[in-house]
């Protein structure tokens, strides 16, 4: 992942008729670690879901350049996003859950491979393996889905509130999961509410919504 960076440019985002964020630009290269941060409904998981390519852009555009040069696939293509929800099926065990995920997704080139049983050792849950996900308690199921993200490389983590309602211990154990990913020639872009030890991470300030249509000197909502 040596040479590869991600670069966002102009990005503005539209919702309604309000401009949830405009201009927003920066660049990611291996190692690098963004925090999002704002009040309540200033937008950060808008931005992260439209880095994701979940949401349509109203402008700029976004690049994950790769070192190995395949070519121009979007960010989604080289990134895991991890929401409030945690993408997992309740009837199916933790194993099941991971597996299914690690053959859906694949790993991409440049990453470390990463078996299930290491993902769960590495989110302390090689116990829990064969009971059904739904079983599990909130904390617990947070850390299956980091184990998400380890069984199928990703350069790129989004990551929305990852340590909200969740332990002192498990909160460490997600800061030291996001540091070996950043060590190893990852980036991270996180959404949060609270301090988070990931690397040396720079801060972007969401400052909320902008209501065209009471605002003259921006253009008119559709
Ligand atoms: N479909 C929609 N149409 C119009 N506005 C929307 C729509 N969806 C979300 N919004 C608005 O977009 C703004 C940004 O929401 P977002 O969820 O990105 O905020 P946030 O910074 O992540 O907030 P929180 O810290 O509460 O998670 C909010 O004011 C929200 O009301």
């Amino acid at each position: 992942m040596g040479d590869s960076y991600l670069e966002v440019d102009s990005l503005a985002v539209r919702r309604g008729n309000a401009l949830i964020f405009a201009d927003l630009s920066f660049v990611l290269k291996p190692g690098d670690s963004l925090i999002f941060s704002g009040r309540n409904g200033a937008g950060k998981s808008t931005a992260l879901r439209a880095l994701a390519g979940l949401l349509p852009l109203e402008g700029g555009k976004v690049s994950f350049v790769a070192s190995d040069e395949r070519d121009d696939l979007p960010l989604g293509a080289y990134s895991h996003f991890l929401g409030h929800h945690n993408a997992m099926k309740r009837e199916m065990t933790v194993r099941e859950n991971l597996g299914f995920w690690s053959a859906f997704m694949g790993n991409s080139s440049g990453g470390p491979p990463c078996s299930i049983d290491q993902a769960a050792d590495a989110v302390g849950l090689s116990d829990a393996m064969d009971i059904p996900y739904g079983y599990l308690s909130a904390g617990q199921k947070r850390r299956i889905a980091f184990a998400r993200l380890l069984v199928a490389y990703r350069p790129v983590w989004l990551l929305d509130e990852p340590t909200s309602s969740l332990d002192s211990a498990s909160k460490a154990l997600i800061a030291d999961l996001a540091n070996r990913h950043l060590s190893s020639g990852g980036m991270v872009i996180a959404a949060t509410h609270e301090p988070l030890a990931f690397g040396e991470s720079r801060e972007l300030r969401f400052s909320g919504p902008v209501d065209l249509a009471s605002d003259p000197f921006l253009p008119e909502a559709d």
